[in-house]
């Protein structure tokens, strides 16, 4: 019998098994200033040094300003959070990306765009959105703090074998459709823990015709479904989009690499644990009513009544998303104003993301009352995005044009949310409280996020886009 991408991968990695323990070699090991300093402390403790240096990678994202290059713009303990990473890199020798750094960024965005994450890695980071990773076929993941500790000490993982589940999206998506809305139509389809206990394959004709950027938006909400992770096989666009950055292989070793890459796809006698399939073209614009990622509709869709979900639990769940979000069952999302709109996140704040809202945010201005900010998810990303005048066309709709950093996605630095405000925003979680205590999150694409900004309440992108 054949075998999948993930089992391929899994194969290659595997340094030890005894019973249903195994111990899997990881080839990356990417940090940042939150799930770092106990792990660090937990090394120094045992008086265990850093296994892998060169394997691990450091970056400030979650706790920073991004108004301000300042450390301290955010308090004293972001503050000491990120001068203890600072403190900790210098100590075990990890390269860092601080705050200011020409290849600083959203950890999520920047792996990629040096060139860090190559197909059929193993790639680990104490953080929920590794998964996007699994963008370029590596299996990647995110670990707890403990794991963090235990990959520093000997770049190996203790590891459970996953289940299997390939999620098949043919077609041509239609106009106005875009990865993030396959991604929140899939969640919408199997549920927010549909995925549980199961890596995820990305496959068919609409996920092959995708860019880098837009598989990275898919594989990022894997975990939204409940995931461990997700993967998308590496092809052209892959290998395009990996030649030439500054830290993939070059010269034979690319060659190398890339005849081992071109084996790294699921047999086609694979066989998976199960098998989802979506039609690209029934996907229309998605918009989140709710407080889980599953709980989303296609924008000219009514929001929906607790007693349309048979299933018991879903039902008291819509019910009690319905009083936290303030929505009405029957209500239109056009009669659904917004205070607040946020371009960013590591789902989609990469250049493609910005070009998307960009082009809408050129047909009109921010509605008054609403405060809309972009941030690019790296210093690279702003820097390419400044190259083509796009911070001009934000500005001057009324859009506050940031630094790059992790920033509204969660309430973590100097953009935090009050209460009732209301969001739209191209994140990947919409939970309780998540951008501000009582605060209420729209997950959507760039374009609809930029669509309601202007209009001051959702509204249907393909408005814009005749
Ligand atoms: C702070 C960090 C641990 C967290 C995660 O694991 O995902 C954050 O990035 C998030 O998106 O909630
Ligand atoms: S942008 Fe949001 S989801 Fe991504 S790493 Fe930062 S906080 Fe987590």
């Amino acid at each position: 019998m054949g075998k999948t991408l993930y089992e391929k991968i899994w194969d290659m990695h595997l340094v030890a098994q005894a019973g249903t323990d195994n111990l899997i070699y990881i080839d990356r090991h990417l940090i940042h200033e939150v799930t770092s300093p106990q792990a660090f402390s937990g090394l120094e403790e045992k008086g265990r040094t850093l296994r892998c240096p060169k394997r691990t990678f450091a970056t400030m994202d979650h706790s920073i300003s991004t108004r301000s290059l300042a450390l301290d713009a955010c308090g004293p303990a972001n503050q000491l959070q990120l001068r203890t990473l600072q403190d900790n890199c210098q100590k075990y020798g990890v390269e860092l990306f601080p705050v200011g750094h020409q290849k600083q960024g959203i950890v999520h965005v920047i792996g990629p765009e040096l060139g860090l994450i190559l197909p059929g890695m193993t790639v680990v980071c104490g953080d929920s959105h590794t998964a996007t990773h699994g963008a370029f076929g590596a299996l990647a993941f995110g670990i707890g703090t403990s794991e963090v500790e235990h990959v520093f000490a000997t770049q190996t993982l203790k590891q459970g074998k996953a289940k299997t589940m390939r999620v098949q999206v043919d077609g041509k998506l239609s106009i106005g459709a875009t990865a993030k809305d396959i991604i929140l139509a899939i969640i919408g389809k199997i549920g927010h823990a549909g995925a549980t206990g199961y890596v995820l394959e990305y496959s068919g004709s609409a996920i092959e015709a995708l860019s880098m950027e837009e598989r990275m938006t898919i594989c990022n909400m894997s975990i939204e479904a409940g995931a461990k992770a997700g993967l998308i096989a590496p092809d052209q666009i892959t290998f395009d989009y990996l030649e030439g950055r500054e830290r993939a292989p070059k010269g034979q070793d690319w060659h190398d690499a890339l005849a081992c890459w071109k084996t790294l796809k699921s047999d086609s006698d694979a066989q998976f644990d199960r098998v989802v399939r979506l039609k690209a073209e029934d996907i229309k614009p998605q918009v989140t009513w709710g407080t889980n990622p599953g709980q989303v509709i296609a924008v000219d869709e009514a929001i929906p009544a607790p007693e349309s979900f048979t299933d018991p639990v879903s039902r008291e769940s819509a019910v009690k998303a319905l009083q936290y979000m303030g929505l009405t069952p029957g209500q239109k999302l056009s009669e659904v104003p917004v205070s607040h709109v946020f371009i960013g996140s590591c789902t989609n704040s990469r250049i493609e993301d910005l070009r998307a809202a960009a082009k809408v945010a050129a047909r009109g201005k921010v509605a008054s009352g609403v405060n809309a900010i972009v941030v690019p998810g790296s210093a690279a990303v702003k820097q390419q995005a400044e190259a083509e005048e796009l911070d001009k066309i934000f500005t001057e709709a009324g859009f506050e044009w940031r630094l790059p950093g992790c920033s509204m996605c969660l309430g973590m630095n100097d953009d935090i949310l009050k209460a009732g405000d209301r969001c739209a925003s191209t994140s990947n979680r919409n939970f309780e409280g998540r951008q501000g205590r009582g605060a209420r999150t729209h997950l959507v694409s760039p374009a609809m996020a930029a669509a309601a900004a202007l209009a001051g309440h959702f509204v249907d992108v393909r408005e814009f886009e005749q």
